[in-house]
């Protein structure tokens, strides 16, 4: 049930809105997972999202021939899984399919173009009071469970380079970058070696570009798959019986058998394993689809770190100059919960949980994290579930007694002092 009342008084107005369930702030595939959990338990709900449609980082910011690169049962949502026609590795375009259909079937229906300002917990009243803006109203939500569900990709991050303000070509990032139209025969410097880096470097080619992609420390580059199995379900299962130092080792090797040695293109790896590392400092290693192919035979060049920039080229830490039509800046995503959540138990300074998983979902007076797992979308599944069940066990506890207030301006004055 949903209390309001409306301010015209002011220039912006304002709104104040008591719920009697959690607010749930993002509707990519955790904020509609944890959706979905509520709905079937019968627990009221409202999702807020800044952009206009659900699963944003999907729709607006990502490639187009972007796929999922782990196998499909990896990636599907709690209670209801892909269509059974869909491939091993669903498309963009049928992962946002997917994620629709799941927002339809559990009647999820995320309040839009609402971006959550702040989220304080209020002591004297043992509720939290999240502020967002919608068009030029301000809304104030009063409840007694928070969802975080922002994602560890909510923000890009933008490095800074010297020169590169002189620097008179394109410069964008790669969440802006759809395909290599437009880059035909252009020299473009990609910065970074992630997943992204790679696709895009290996998209360019595709283009008829000419992409040169900078690997200033190490990187872990897997093959996707070996003999037709999926390198990551391989270590899924290896680690029910191993420990992950012993998975890691397996895998390297595997690498070294199916890639050879990388280190003569200029990739180094990194000294502590694939597995060990992701889940330690969420550095995700390269599941490769086709760039080292490109790498091997020189179609994209491996370039170390960056000097500076000036007009038309780059100053590379060997003193290498290279002429650059071009930069796209695939240097990887942050959280932004710090900007708006104001707590520091559950979430540390860089916006991710302190505690590792499985732990980091349940924090202090009813503050949950969904999505924050390292773990991709079986992580956010894995978090989801309990989130949901959490609440719905206290909202089923509670809701009898529980006393719905009007809220006004009055209450918001009671509220703040
Ligand atoms: C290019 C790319 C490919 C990936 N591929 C895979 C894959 O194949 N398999 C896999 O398991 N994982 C993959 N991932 C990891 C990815 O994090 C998950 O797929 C998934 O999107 C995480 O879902 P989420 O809901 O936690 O976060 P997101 O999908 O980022 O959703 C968070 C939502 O919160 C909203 N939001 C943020 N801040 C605010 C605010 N202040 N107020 C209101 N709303 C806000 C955003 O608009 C967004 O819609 C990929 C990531 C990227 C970047
Ligand atoms: N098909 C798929 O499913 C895809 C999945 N993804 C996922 O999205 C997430 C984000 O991936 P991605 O966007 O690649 O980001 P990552 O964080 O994985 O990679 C960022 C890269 O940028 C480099 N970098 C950062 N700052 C600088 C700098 N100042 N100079 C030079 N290099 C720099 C990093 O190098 P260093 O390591 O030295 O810091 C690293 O190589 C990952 O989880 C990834 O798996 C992305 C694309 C496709
Ligand atoms: O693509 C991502 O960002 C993911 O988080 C998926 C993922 C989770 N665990 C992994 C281990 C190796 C490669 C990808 C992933």
């Amino acid at each position: 049930m949903v209390h309001q009342a409306l301010d015209h008084g002011d220039l912006f107005s304002r709104r104040c809105i008591l719920l009697n369930g959690p607010v749930i702030v993002g509707a990519g595939p955790s904020g509609l997972a944890v959706g979905a959990g509520l709905r079937q338990q019968g627990v009221p709900f409202v999702i807020v999202d800044r952009a206009d449609c659900i699963a944003s980082l999907w729709q607006n910011k990502t490639y187009d021939r972007l796929k999922l690169h782990l196998p499909k049962k990896f990636c599907q949502l709690p209670f209801f899984p892909f269509p059974p026609n869909y491939p091993q590795y669903p498309a963009k375009y049928q992962f946002i399919d997917y994620l629709e259909s799941y927002a339809k079937k559990f009647e999820i229906n995320p309040r839009f173009n609402e971006s959550v300002q702040s989220a304080k917990y209020d002591e004297s009243c043992r509720l939290w009071r999240v502020r967002t803006v919608v068009d030029d109203c301000e809304v104030e939500y009063i409840c007694r469970w928070l969802v975080v569900a922002t994602g560890e990709n909510a923000e890009k991050v933008v490095p800074e380079f010297a020169g590169l303000d002189e620097f008179s070509g394109h410069v964008m990032h790669a969440c802006d970058y759809r395909s290599g139209e437009g880059f035909q025969g252009k020299k473009v410097l990609v910065v970074g070696c992630g997943n992204s880096g790679m696709e895009v470097s290996l998209d360019l080619c595709q283009h008829h570009a000419f992409p040169s992609m900078v690997v200033r420390s190490s990187v872990h580059v897997l093959p996707r798959e070996t003999s037709g199995k999926s390198t990551f379900e391989l270590a899924s299962s290896l680690m029910k019986w191993l420990p992950v130092k012993v998975v890691d080792k397996i895998l390297l090797i595997l690498a070294r058998c199916t890639l050879g040695n990388l280190e003569k293109y200029g990739i180094k790896r990194p000294l502590t394993g694939p597995i060990e590392l992701k889940n330690s400092h969420g550095k995700t290693p390269v599941l490769d689809i086709g760039a080292l192919q490109k790498i091997k035979s020189g179609k994209i060049k491996i370039v170390p770190g960056i000097k500076k920039f000036s007009s038309g080229r780059v100053e590379l830490v060997n003193g290498e100059n290279l002429e650059i039509d071009s930069v796209i800046l695939a240097t990887g995503y942050c959280s932004n919960v710090p900007s708006w959540l104001k707590e520091n138990d559950l979430f540390s300074v860089e916006g991710m949980p302190r505690t590792p998983f499985p732990g980091g979902w349940k924090g202090k007076s009813g503050l949950y994290a969904v999505g924050f797992t390292r773990r991709g979308l079986s992580g956010a599944s894995f978090d989801a579930i309990r989130v949901a069940q959490d609440i719905a066990k206290i909202w089923h506890q509670e809701t009898n007694h529980y006393v719905t207030v009007s809220c006004d301006r009055r209450c918001n004055r009671t509220f703040h002092n």
